[in-house]
């Protein structure tokens, strides 16, 4: 039983995620989405993604979301499986899955949501102001992609 079914708390709602990355085989480069709103979260950068929607499966609005917010498609990776029942956490309202993810079409651009996108280098990707939930989540990322990488 999940803390919030105990405790007659509104579930948690989903919110989906890309670890776009350069190569899933050999991730180098992880891009970034500096969010333009709203004005509490602008100028924080997170992993593009939303909402999932009523009858949407999570894989189908994370392929929409990327679409809308960044005009790309992908292939989608392994999901980073979080510790929260398999999420992560952001905040008492939301929690988010996130899969690692590889550009097949398009090229990113920031459309709506963000104001910047950002390739991060190697051993770069804590160095962005990332938004406070990610930032575990990105420490989490990098020790797995080395894990990849070695
Ligand atoms: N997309 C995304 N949202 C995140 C991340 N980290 C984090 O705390 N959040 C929070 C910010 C938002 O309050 C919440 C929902 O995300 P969102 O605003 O992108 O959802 P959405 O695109 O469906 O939004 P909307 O159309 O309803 O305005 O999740 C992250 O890495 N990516």
């Amino acid at each position: 039983m999940r803390a919030w079914q105990t405790h007659r708390m509104t579930p948690p709602v989903l919110v989906v995620a890309a670890a776009i990355v350069d190569d899933l085989d050999e991730p180098r480069v992880l891009l970034a989405a500096r969010r333009a709103v709203p004005a509490s979260l602008a100028g924080r950068w997170e992993f593009p993604g939303g909402k999932v929607d009523a009858g949407e499966t999570p894989e189908a609005a994370l392929h929409r979301e990327l679409r809308e917010e960044l005009g790309v498609r992908v292939a989608l990776g392994d999901e980073l499986v979080g510790p929260d029942e398999g999420a992560w956490r952001l905040t008492e309202q939301y929690e988010m899955r996130l899969w690692l993810a590889e550009i097949v079409d398009g090229v990113a651009e920031a459309l709506v949501e963000h104001d910047d996108v950002r390739w991060l280098p190697e051993g770069q990707w804590l160095d962005v102001p990332w938004l406070d939930a990610d930032v575990r989540i990105v420490q989490a990322l990098v020790s797995r992609v080395g894990d990849v990488v070695r």
